[in-house]
């Protein structure tokens, strides 16, 4: 396949060496000093565009793609408040567009565990809810993609839990999933989701030990999403 990089960062470089390792051609790497390329860059010719930016480029790199009629695979965390505006530009060219918080499967399977418990915990209302997301200092975003979509699927299964806040903001009730954001030197990702009470701590821990499962689950979905089309998610491409 042909793929052009949308945002040739840390993220960008790894995806594209995994991507040539499974002998796939990077047409363009793209970053903010050479994106007038894309100008003059024939979207004829690329299967795929993977799309790792920064939350302020995403939304104009993914229309880029879209309107190109390329399908577009986007890891970009930070700027889904215009995520409803790209969805709809993709329906109304007819396109294809991936979004994911978070590619690796070790993370996709703790989304599940994630939803599993909270489920159970649900009917528990003496456990108050919180969340850890420790990250690179490098990191444009807080809080993590990642740590957000814990938090809604929190949401969504326990009734007490209205919303997420980050620790550092006041607030009003009890009923929110305070969010921890630290920032420390080189860490990849990890998450930690702890239910408290006076008696116990339930906790689940997801650690990334490098970007490699991030990068290789984005390659993976660029193949998967080729001949397809529509709005998908990594519920669309994940069989269990
Ligand atoms: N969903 C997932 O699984 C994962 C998501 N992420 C997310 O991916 C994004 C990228 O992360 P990371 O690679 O670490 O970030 P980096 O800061 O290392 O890389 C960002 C890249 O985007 C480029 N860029 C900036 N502006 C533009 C633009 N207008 N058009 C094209 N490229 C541009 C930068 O270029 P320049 O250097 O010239 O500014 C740089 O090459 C983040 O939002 C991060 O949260 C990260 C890991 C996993
Ligand atoms: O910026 C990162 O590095 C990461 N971003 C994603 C997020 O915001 O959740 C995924 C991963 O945790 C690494």
């Amino acid at each position: 396949m042909n793929i052009i990089i949308l945002g040739y960062g840390k993220m960008g470089k790894i995806i594209s060496e995994i991507a040539e390792e499974r002998g796939h051609t990077i047409v363009a790497k793209i970053t903010s000093d050479n994106r007038a390329q894309l100008d003059n860059l024939d979207g004829s010719s690329v299967d795929v565009a993977i799309e790792f930016s920064q939350p302020e480029s995403a939304v104009d790199n993914l229309s880029w793609a879209i309107n190109q009629g390329i399908p577009v695979v986007c890891g970009t965390t930070g700027w889904l408040e215009h995520k409803h505006e790209v969805e709809q530009l993709t329906l109304s060219k007819g396109g294809a567009f991936f979004y994911a918080s978070n590619f690796s499967i070790g993370v996709n399977i703790f989304f599940k565990v994630n939803r599993y418990l909270a489920k159970l915990m649900d009917e528990q209302h003496d456990y108050a809810i919180r969340m850890e997301e420790i990250h690179h200092t490098e990191k444009k975003d807080a809080p993590s993609g990642t740590a957000i979509t814990l938090a809604e699927d929190i949401i969504n299964k326990i009734d007490r839990a209205k919303r997420w806040n980050l620790d550092t903001e006041s607030v009003e009730n009890g009923h929110n999933i305070l969010i921890s954001a630290k920032r420390i030197d080189k860490v990849p990702g990890t998450h930690t989701v702890t239910y408290s009470s006076e008696t116990d701590d339930i906790e689940i821990k997801h650690t990334a030990h490098s970007r490699k499962g991030f990068a290789l689950g984005a390659v993976l979905v660029s193949e998967w999403i080729k001949n397809r089309k529509g709005i998908l998610s990594m519920d669309d491409f994940l069989s269990f």
